[in-house]
Formats: structure tokens, C-alpha cells, sequence
């Protein structure tokens, strides 16, 4: 799962000319009200003391002013553009004395805070009300996360007669990598009575069940604030009765008594944790381990926290977010330029931008802001109050949250993907399966995922967002070790019915294209591109209307680009909020300065679409891309839209980045394109258009199986594999390395980033000049950019770089330090630029675009 994935939303789009016609950077509207202002005075922020702290306040006698910025002509109040921090502080005096400052207009200051502006920094004034609203914001983000300590089990945990008597305790920051058995031996070697200890790897929580309440006393004593691991000091706290076990002494949820009729083989559903009554308990009997009250929190706080936010703060926030980000990258290439090596101009310059290492342009607003998302994992579990549910965990799982709400008010959320969780929801409560039990991994339901497919649209119809959406794709994961395979067969039978009715109950009816099970046994709900999958089909006329098979064509779902219309496998990744993404490659596209002489590696290319929407603006795209399910479709989609001037190649991009530079860097560069490859190439483009166009007709039909091959709308199996293996043969036997004088990466890596091998081959391949980095992760975006941008050091210096130890505990910026000391000898990039595109509102995250050239 990626970091936008909507599911615990922590997962995470394509090129073409916007679809009101403009590049951002063309379009003021993208960015006006939140750009940054700069200017090319070198005065820096924190050489110009504000003359408004409340400390200035309290003292203003003895408060000097400072000289105003010479104006050249000194009878002219100074033009704004003068000095970077024009009007970004705070005028006291004339705050103080109710609106006269002797300065008139001419004063630096601002007076008011609707003259005020935006330090170069992207800060304000910290005694403004923008300020001070920003600090409100960061700090309730900051309470959404989950605190150290909380505890939200809904999961069967304990002893059942034990941990009723008081007898459990909760021991709450214990090393994450810690088992059960590591727990045991620490307890042991304390000299802890106990007689049970349940912990499990990458939880900080874990249970101790003792035999009286003399081994209990002890161990609070003793263990209570110790410290354990790294500095992390031991909480133990009471356990706390599940809500819905308070008024149920047996400790098993009204509901599971059904499943222990059919437990899994390893089920341990009837284990519950009851306690002693804690007197602090609040309604619902949520409470901290600590004995705190749980403050009331629902999925909308944790999946949406800035949804209390209006649309343009939650932008300012963001940006504001994302420039104290980017100046780590200064700082850092800073520290990690070699001593006798000039620093680079970008960082000397970057004084004039207070300390940003570029400029950061602005944040493009996403087109549709509520239920945006055209991708939802819902988790299957337990709510407070004991009931089957489908939706968002409320926290961390690592820190003891395994309680999910519904995704009531989360205003990212579709209502059609609402509403197909509320329909498996209602199914669940008459399972005769268990849920997914996250703490012994046992259970068969463990979650739904809606995906769905838009007609071509718009911008300019975004008004009814619902009314593009012409496909959905539901995939349900399960977990069948130990379970019977008739028992299985019939359930999924009955979830399919369910689905089907429950589609067309509304009015209008839900699209609903397929049903995928995936099948998954691992801890994590993130299962990998190849866990196993089976199709269910669903036939709107019948009555049970559905089929079960594995050896059929993979269902698929199909979205639309930038004018071309994408094939999306079930598991492959594509971004989730279709608009805008054409947004963010529209801009990368207009960033790398594209033409007919430009090779472009589209490096993590998924399903094809940055190279795909920009194929009609370069000589050639080479894509990367380790899902293998990604690149057949990113095959399938250059097929079905007529494009030929792109190849897809499947593996790790360290693994194979190096030798596809080479081949295709190593030649004697390339003449001047032939009129005849460009008329080509605009050929290309028509019959694409004409694909696309040709495509829609099989949009809002629902029997994707009897698709026109001719028209690109589908395809049957075999229809498919000749497809395959015509592009797979193609590319075998005709793709020419060709030479182009351009060279230009974009990459769009996962959370993480780019692995180093790929950072170093970027940056020792010198005919590669210009780079556009696509991140949702900023933080790593900078560390990455921290190696390419900072100049490399002589062979003596990378030997003592050699034995420097200690990396394991270094941040990610501290360890790009390092490496960047090992880089070989070659020409570092500079920041040029960065952009930020909203791609997930209401939530901290967001896309960066940085351009690098050299
Ligand atoms: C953020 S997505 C971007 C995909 C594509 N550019 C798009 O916007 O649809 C990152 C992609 O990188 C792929 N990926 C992750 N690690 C990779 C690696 N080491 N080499 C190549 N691709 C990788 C993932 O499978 C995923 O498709």
C-alpha cells in the first residue's frame, strides 16, 4: 500500500495540456493566492528583527526602529517589490496605538494584517492571526496522531477469566521489534512474577496476565517509568474491557457467537480481555491504558484532519508544510559540500528566498475537492462498540489501535464508495466467517476496496463528479487457510448477491463492473501485486447472477487521461485523484522541456501515464516499472491508444536503469528528426484520438466481456495474450536505438524514494541535464535531491567518508549526507524550481514537483 492509499489513507496520476487549456505556470488561477513572493533583494528574514513580538509590546519605549529600506527616491513611499520582508511583519505602533504610524504608507511594516504578506519563507509574522491559525492547525494534526499510549483494542486479546479479575496489565512503549517471547525473557530477568505475556512484533503494546494481585503490585513498582529498548520508558496501565465486553461477562461479542460455531483452525475469538471497571470510564468506555479518557475520535479526524479547514488554508498549510521541508535540502547540501569546494550558487542564493533552495512556485488546487477519490481501501474490524464494521481504523495499529469506524463525513470518500461499504458492512453482521483479527492473524474478512473508473471529463464538469464515474471494481480480501472451500464458495456467493442487489436498490443505479477476491495471508492488509486473485462475476439478470473463476480474463477497470483512456489491472497503482493528476503531469510535462529530439525515461511509470500522455511531445519514452501487472497494462494502454514511440521495460529500476541509459547514451548523437518521422508521429497522434474516441463507446455498459477488440473497449483472453505477445515481440525485435539530442528522467518513485544505485546512475550519466522529480513524500524528495545537488568530493575525502559508522540511526537526510560524500566525481544538478499539486485534500499530503538541471 502506498502512503495515499484511502485506508487508513495512508496510499497515495498524467500528462496533457489542462483541460482549460493552460500549463499551470500559464494559468494565475492555479497558484495565485497562495504564490510565494519573492524577490531578488539579499536581505535575509532573520537579519531584520520584527518590531511586533509581544515582548515589543510590553516594552515599546525601548524598542528601537529600525531604518526603513532606502527608497531610491526618498520622497516616493518605497515600491513593495524593494525588500523581500516589504509588509511582512506587523506594524506595532501602529497596532498599538489603533491605526497612526508616522510612516504612513511608506512604513515597512504592514498595517494590518490584510496588508500583510508572506515571508519568503512561506512563514507569517508568528503574532498574526494567519500565524497563530497555522499553529492551531499544526497542533491539532499533531493530536490526531495517535498519542504515545493510547490503546484501542477491539480485537480478542487476553485471558477471558484472568483479565476480568484485574489480573492483566497493559504495558504500553515497548520496543516494536520485541516477540512475545522477548517480553517474557525482560520480565524474567527483572525478577516479574507473571503467567502469561502476549506481545507481537511491530505492536509497542503488549499484555501481562499474573497469577495474584500481590505479582501485580510488584510489577507496577518495578517496571512502571522504567526505561527499556531506546530510551523509551515503560508505561503499565490497566487494561481496559472492550465497550461492548463491559455488560458481557463471557467476553464474546453478541455477534461472534456464530463464529465460534465456525471458527478458523487457529481462531482464539472467544480469548477476551474483561478488566476491572476503571472509574474513569466516559460513555463508551474508552480509555486510555494510562487511565485517561480517549478524547471522542472519529474517521473523519484521522482520514481527513484538515477537513475543519477551509479549501484555501488547507493549501496555505500545506505550502507552508512543504517549504520548511525543502530547506533541509539547503541546509544539508550545505553541511555536505566538501570542505575547499565553493558552495554552489543555489545555496549562496538561497539567502534571498529565506533559506528555500529554489523557488516554490505555488500549489495547484485539485479540481474536485469532495469525493475525489477514485480509490478507497476500507478496513474490516471491530467498532468501540463491538460491531462488524467496514471502514477506517481509528490510529495506528502499531501503537494498539485495531478499533474501525465508518467512514462517516470523510469528504474524500465517494458516496458510491460509501455506500458499497455500508453494503458489506450489513453482509458482514449475518457472516458466517470471522473477521480479521489483527493481533493473532487469524479471521477470513479483512478488507474492501472500491475502485473506480471515470468517462472522459471535464474540468468544467466536476460540479457532479458522480455522474463521470461509469465503472467500479470491488475487491474484497480474504484470508481462506483453514477454511472450508464449499463453506468459502458459498459466502462469496451470498457478498456477491449482496453487492448486486445493493447496486441496483439505488437510484440511479451503482456501476458495479466486477468483483475481485484476493486472497492474502500475510500480517499486513498491503498484500503483494501477485497474491493470488479470483473473479466473480457478477450478471445483472440473473438471480443469484454469478460465477465464480480463476481462469478467465482479468477483470479490469479503465480511467481516463489526458484524452487517453487507461486499462488499470486490479492491483496496479494509479493515482487517486484522476483530475489532478493531469494536473501534476501536465506540469512535469511542461517542466522538462519536451520536443521530437527528446528521449524521456519515465522512471516507476506504473501503468504508463506520464510517458503515455507525453508520448506526442517527444521522440521516445522508455518506461521502468517493477509491477509486472503495471506493465502489461502500460503495454495495453500504448496499444489501445495508438501509440508506438514507447517501450515499458519490467524490473527493479536499479536493476536495470544503468544498462538502459547505456544503451541508449551510448551512441553517436542523432541527427535532426525527418519531416518524415514528425508526420509520423502526428499520424500517431490522430489515431490515438480516434481510439479514444472509439473507446467510450464500451463506457457505461456493464458486460466489459463483450468488448470490440477493433475499438480498444476490450478484449478476451486470447484477444489479449496476441496483444501481448505482438508489443512483447515488437519490442524484442524492432525498437532502434535511436539517439536523441535530449535526455530527460522524471521519476515518480514510491513513498520511500529512489534507490541509491538509481540516484547514482542519474547523476553520472551526464548527458542527462534535466530532471523532474514527482514525490508524495517531500521528505524524501530531499533526501534524494540532496545527492544529486551536492558537488562531489576528491578520492581522499570519499576513504575517511568510508569509515564513518553509525549510519543505522541517521535521519534520511543525514544518511543522503553521507552517501552524497561517496557520490563519484561528477556534475551535481540544481534545484531549479518546485511546485506543489494538491492531490489529496482535506489530508496533510500532497504532491511535490521539483525541477533539477545541470
Ligand atoms: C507513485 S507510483 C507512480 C506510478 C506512475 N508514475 C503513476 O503516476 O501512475 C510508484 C510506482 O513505482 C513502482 N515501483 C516501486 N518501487 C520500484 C522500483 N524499485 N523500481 C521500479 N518501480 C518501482 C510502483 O510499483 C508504482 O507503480
Amino acid at each position: 500500500m502506498d502512503s495515499h492509499e484511502l485506508a487508513d489513507p495512508s496510499e497515495n496520476a498524467t500528462h496533457s495540456p489542462t483541460a482549460d487549456g493552460n500549463s499551470p505556470a500559464e494559468n494565475p488561477s492555479h497558484s495565485s493566492a497562495t504564490d510565494t513572493n519573492s524577490t531578488s533583494d539579499q536581505s535575509k528574514p532573520s537579519e531584520d528583527p520584527s518590531h511586533s513580538s509581544s515582548a515589543d509590546a510590553k516594552v515599546p519605549e525601548k524598542r528601537k526602529r529600525e531604518p526603513e529600506p532606502a527608497p531610491e527616491n526618498s520622497s516616493e513611499p518605497a515600491p513593495p517589490q524593494q525588500h523581500p520582508l516589504w509588509k511582512t511583519t506587523l506594524c506595532s505602533y501602529f497596532r498599538r496605538t489603533g491605526g497612526s504610524c508616522s510612516h504612513g504608507e511608506s512604513c515597512r511594516y504592514a498595517h494590518g494584517e490584510e496588508e500583510l504578506r508572506q515571508r519568503p519563507d512561506n512563514t507569517w509574522d508568528p503574532t498574526s492571526e494567519r500565524a497563530k491559525k497555522m499553529a492551531k492547525i499544526d497542533e491539532k494534526e499533531k493530536e490526531t496522531e495517535v498519542e504515545e499510549g493510547s490503546v484501542m483494542m477491539t480485537e480478542a486479546l487476553g485471558e477471558g477469566d484472568e483479565s476480568s479479575s484485574g489480573l492483566s496489565k497493559c504495558f504500553v512503549n515497548l520496543p516494536m521489534k520485541w516477540s512475545a517471547d522477548q517480553l517474557r525473557k525482560f520480565l524474567s530477568e527483572q525478577g516479574i512474577l507473571f503467567k502469561s505475556a502476549k506481545k507481537k512484533k511491530g505492536m509497542t503494546v503488549g499484555f501481562v496476565t499474573f497469577e495474584d494481585a500481590a505479582q501485580v503490585k510488584i510489577a507496577v513498582k518495578e517496571l512502571d517509568g522504567k526505561s527499556v529498548g531506546n530510551n523509551r520508558t515503560l508505561k503499565v496501565t490497566d487494561v481496559i474491557p472492550r465497550p461492548f465486553e463491559k455488560n458481557n461477562k463471557v467476553g464474546v461479542p453478541a455477534h461472534s457467537t456464530q463464529k465460534a460455531e465456525n471458527p478458523s483452525p487457529n481462531s482464539d475469538n472467544s480469548n477476551t480481555i474483561n478488566s476491572t471497571d476503571n472509574d474513569e470510564a466516559d460513555g463508551d468506555g474508552s480509555l486510555l491504558p494510562n487511565g485517561s479518557i480517549l478524547k471522542g475520535r472519529s474517521a473523519r479526524d484521522v482520514v481527513t484532519p484538515l477537513a475543519h479547514l477551509s479549501y484555501s488554508e488547507q493549501l496555505e498549510h500545506k505550502k507552508n508544510s512543504l517549504a520548511q521541508i525543502l530547506k533541509k535540502l539547503t541546509r544539508n547540501a550545505r553541511k555536505a559540500c566538501p570542505n575547499g569546494v565553493s558552495l554552489p550558487e543555489w545555496i549562496m542564493k538561497s539567502r534571498e528566498i529565506g533559506g528555500l533552495p529554489c523557488k516554490l512556485e505555488g500549489i495547484i488546487e485539485s479540481p474536485l475537492v469532495n469525493g475525489y477519490r477514485n480509490k478507497c481501501e476500507f478496513s474490516v474490524g471491530y467498532s468501540l462498540q463491538g460491531k462488524s464494521t467496514v471502514g477506517f481504523l481509528l490510529g495506528n495499529f502499531r501503537e494498539g489501535v485495531t478499533a474501525v469506524e465508518e467512514p462517516v463525513d470523510c469528504p474524500n470518500v465517494s458516496r458510491i464508495a460509501c455506500k458499497y461499504a455500508a453494503v458489506f458492512q450489513e453482509f458482514l453482521q449475518h457472516s458466517l466467517l470471522p473477521l480479521w483479527n489483527r493481533l493473532n492473524n487469524t479471521g477470513f474478512w479483512r478488507q474492501l476496496t472500491v475502485r473506480e473508473g471515470r468517462r472522459p471529463c471535464q474540468i468544467a464538469e466536476v460540479d457532479n463528479p458522480e455522474s463521470n464515474i461509469s465503472e467500479v471494481l470491488l475487491m474484497v480480501q480474504v484470508c481462506t487457510v483453514g477454511f472450508d472451500d464449499g463453506q468459502v464458495k458459498s459466502e462469496l456467493e451470498g457478498l456477491a448477491q449482496a453487492f448486486s442487489v445493493g447496486s441496483t436498490v439505488e437510484s440511479p443505479p451503482l456501476p458495479l463492473t466486477a468483483l475481485v477476491i484476493q486472497d492474502h495471508t500475510g500480517i499486513s492488509n498491503a498484500a503483494p501485486p501477485d497474491a493470488p486473485l479470483r473473479y466473480v462475476f457478477i450478471n445483472k439478470g440473473g438471480d443469484r447472477g454469478l460465477e465464480i473463476a480463476n481462469d478467465v480474463v482479468e477483470p479490469r477497470i479503465h480511467d481516463h487521461l489526458s484524452n487517453l483512456r487507461f486499462s488499470i489491472s486490479p492491483s496496479a497503482f494509479f493515482q487517486v485523484n484522476t483530475l489532478a493528476a493531469e494536473k501534476l503531469y501536465s506540469l512535469a510535462g511542461d517542466w522538462a522541456g519536451l520536443g521530437q529530439d527528446t528521449l524521456l525515461f519515465d522512471v516507476c511509470c506504473g501503468t504508463g501515464t506520464i510517458g503515455l500522455t507525453l508520448a506526442h511531445r517527444v521522440g521516445m519514452v522508455v518506461g521502468i516499472e517493477m509491477n509486472a501487472s503495471a506493465v502489461s497494462d502500460a503495454q495495453r494502454n500504448a496499444e489501445i491508444n495508438g501509440i508506438k514511440n514507447c517501450r515499458f521495460v519490467c524490473g527493479k529500476a536499479e536493476d536495470v536503469i544503468g544498462s538502459l541509459m547505456k544503451e541508449y547514451l551510448s551512441l553517436p548523437q542523432k541527427q535532426d528528426v525527418t519531416n518524415e518521422t514528425l508526420q509520423n508521429k502526428e499520424a500517431e497522434v490522430n489515431s490515438a484520438e480516434e481510439n479514444v474516441n472509439s473507446a467510450d463507446c464500451g463506457l457505461g455498459t456493464e458486460d466489459n466481456s463483450s468488448g470490440d477488440h477493433e475499438n480498444g473497449c476490450t478484449a478476451s483472453k486470447s484477444d489479449d495474450d496476441a496483444q501481448m505477445e505482438k508489443l512483447c515481440a515488437l519490442e524484442s525485435k524492432s525498437t532502434p536505438v535511436q539517439q536523441f539530442k535530449n535526455v530527460v528522467a522524471i521519476v515518480d518513485p514510491p513513498r520511500v524514494g529512489l534507490h541509491p544505485t538509481v540516484i547514482k546512475v542519474l547523476r553520472t550519466q551526464s548527458r542527462l541535464r534535466r530532471l523532474v522529480y514527482i514525490s508524495c513524500n517531500p521528505e524524501s524528495l530531499v533526501a534524494n535531491a540532496i545527492e544529486l545537488c551536492t558537488p562531489s568530493v576528491d578520492k581522499a575525502d570519499k576513504e575517511n567518508n568510508r569509515n564513518n559508522r553509525g549510519w543505522r540511526n541517521m535521519s534520511s537526510a543525514g544518511l543522503a549526507r553521507h552517501r552524497a560524500k561517496s557520490m563519484p566525481n561528477s556534475e551535481p544538478f540544481t534545484p531549479i524550481k518546485a511546485m506543489a499539486v494538491d492531490l489529496f485534500p482535506h489530508t496533510p499530503h500532497c504532491e511535490l514537483v521539483m525541477l533539477l538541471e545541470r
